[in-house]
């Protein structure tokens, strides 16, 4: 059981916890830099999805860093973007000498998204933890197979993980059944043993951190399970991260937002068919009904 039962998270909750207010006259870099390290040469899109919906939420400036198989044509269909091109792995991960070529990026960053779409978890879970010396206070958002990182060991600064029930039973060996069946505790029990913020998602997502709190979000309808739909998430989190949220507020915060854009756009379009590529527009509709 978790130390205490989780508290209901929604619109209400994130009122009373507002985001960090932006300056009128901030330029790019004060409204938040993010490094999105996600695509790989099978699911290149994954990227796009994560990176739109940073920028979505106000992220000011951002770099993806993706194969270099499939970085121009990245560029090309995210012109807001920088793109970096890493050296890949036969399989189709990132070579761990790729980290060098983000040195001057990670300067300038305030978080950081490794994970969406990336291919081979054994490399994608060491390029993680490659990242982790150079962090310096900067937020990690590790989703997808980047959460392998958390299987060699607690970090050592919170990060944050967003497994759904199947992601969640594969990390710690408990079967898919088990998490379904207690979120809450496989959420809480994750989050003290990593050192992690971590967000278990399903048709109800649990929220834990490290030091025992919990929170409990129950909305958003079943067109919200579609391909892609979590990199949506895990961007727009991240983008949270980069204007200047912690994790957890960013979490809460993305996890409110996400499924409101699921319930705007099964008004519009029906309860299912819409597209991952839809959310973040809606999730920017969402915020500026909460946050104004
Ligand atoms: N068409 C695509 O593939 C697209 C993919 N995209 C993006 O690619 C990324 C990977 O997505 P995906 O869909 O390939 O992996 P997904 O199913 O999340 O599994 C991940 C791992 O969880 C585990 N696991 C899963 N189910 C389980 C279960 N029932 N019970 C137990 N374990 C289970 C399983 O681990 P295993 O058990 O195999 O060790 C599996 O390896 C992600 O960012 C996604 O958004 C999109 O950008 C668009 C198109
Ligand atoms: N029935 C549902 N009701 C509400 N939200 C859902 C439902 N099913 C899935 N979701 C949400 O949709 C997202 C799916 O993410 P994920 O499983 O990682 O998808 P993918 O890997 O395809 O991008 C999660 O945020 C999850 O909470």
């Amino acid at each position: 059981m978790t130390s205490t039962p989780p508290l209901p998270l929604d619109a209400g909750a994130l009122r009373d916890w507002p985001l960090p207010a932006l300056s009128d006259d901030a330029d790019k870099e004060a409204r938040g830099q993010l490094l999105v390290v996600a695509g790989s040469r099978e699911i290149p899109g994954a990227a796009l999805l994560a990176a739109t919906a940073a920028l979505r939420m106000g992220a000011g400036k951002l770099v993806i860093a993706t194969g270099e198989s499939v970085a121009t044509g990245l560029a090309l269909a995210m012109p807001e973007a920088r793109v970096i091109g890493l050296p890949e792995t036969p399989a189709g991960g990132f070579r761990l000498d790729g980290i060098e070529r983000l040195e001057a990026s990670l300067e300038g960053a305030n978080a950081i998204l490794v994970g969406p779409g990336m291919m081979e978890t054994a490399a994608t879970a060491a390029f993680a933890r490659g990242l982790l010396p150079l962090l310096a206070g900067r937020r990690l958002v590790l989703d997808a197979a980047a959460m392998d990182a958390a299987m060699a060991g607690p970090f050592p600064e919170p990060v944050l993980l967003t497994p759904h029930a199947g992601e969640m039973a594969h990390l710690t060996g408990a079967g898919k059944q088990a998490v379904l069946a207690d979120p809450a505790t496989a959420a809480w029990e994750a989050a003290r043993r990593w050192n992690a913020v971590v967000a278990v998602k399903g048709a109800a997502t649990v929220l834990a951190t490290p030091d025992g709190r919990c929170w409990r979000h129950e909305g958003g309808n079943c067109g919200l399970a579609t391909s892609g739909s979590g990199d949506t998430l895990a961007g727009a989190i991240a983008g949270l991260c980069a204007r200047g949220a912690t994790l957890e507020q960013a979490c809460a915060w993305g996890v409110v937002l996400h499924a409101q854009a699921g319930d705007r756009l099964a008004a519009r379009r029906g309860a299912v068919g819409y597209l991952a590529r839809e959310i973040p527009d809606a999730m920017l509709e969402a915020l500026n009904a909460i946050a104004g």
